[in-house]
């Protein structure tokens, strides 16, 4: 079980982390942040400049530290990047960190979203498909171990995610009255 309150989005490039977070947050008048521009953010340069000067473990290595200290909100919706998963201490401190939500994705659709957009270094190869391919296999069972709750965005259209999220995420807000009465009353001596 969580130990806060903020909704934190996985799975793989292209899923919509970084809309759909930013749709949710705004409808659930809440902060948004997304762990990559937040990396961005930090070191003053972009994602490919971080792999092309760092390699991918030196991405690896920001990421898990921007992801700890984002982890100790409260209260925020957090997109993170595709391959967060990979590292067991990003797993374990995102499930403590709320909501874990996993945004599913088909590699055809993600190719579609994708296409146009040269940021991300690990999709800059001949065979984006195959690339694709390979780090579902890889990364779906990881993505699932961690999820509260996984939602289909190949069906349904930005809006339609942004609902079903915010629905079950209010679902597990603890109810002003019920949280009263659950308040220990002292016997009297
Ligand atoms: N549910 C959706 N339906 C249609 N297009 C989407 C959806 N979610 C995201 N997109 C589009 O796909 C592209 C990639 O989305 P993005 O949010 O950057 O994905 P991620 O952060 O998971 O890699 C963007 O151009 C976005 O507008
Ligand atoms: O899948 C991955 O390993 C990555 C996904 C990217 O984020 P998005 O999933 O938001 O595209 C970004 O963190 C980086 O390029 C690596
Ligand atoms: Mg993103």
């Amino acid at each position: 079980m969580p130990e806060k309150s903020n909704i934190v989005l996985i799975g793989p490039m292209g899923a919509g982390k970084s809309t759909v977070g930013r749709h949710l947050a705004s409808h659930l008048h809440l902060p948004f942040v997304d762990s990559d521009r937040e990396i961005e953010r930090r070191m003053g340069v972009d994602i490919p400049t971080i792999f092309e000067y760092e390699g991918e473990d030196g991405f690896r290595q920001r990421e898990a530290a921007v992801i700890a200290d984002l982890c100790s909100r409260e209260g925020i919706v957090l997109a993170t990047g595709g391959g967060v998963v990979m590292r067991p201490e990003n797993r374990e401190c995102l499930k403590r960190c709320g909501l874990v939500v996993y945004l599913r994705t088909s590699v055809s659709v993600q190719l579609r979203r994708t296409a146009r957009d040269r940021n991300r270094p690990l999709l800059q190869t001949e065979n984006p498909r195959a690339r694709l391919e390979e780090l579902l296999r890889i990364r779906d069972p990881l993505y699932r171990e961690i999820a509260h709750l996984v939602v289909d965005t190949d069906r349904e259209h930005l809006r339609g995610t942004v609902r079903t999220v915010a629905r079950r995420f209010r679902g597990r807000l603890p109810k002003p009255d019920k949280a009263r009465s659950r308040t220990p009353v002292s016997a009297p001596e």
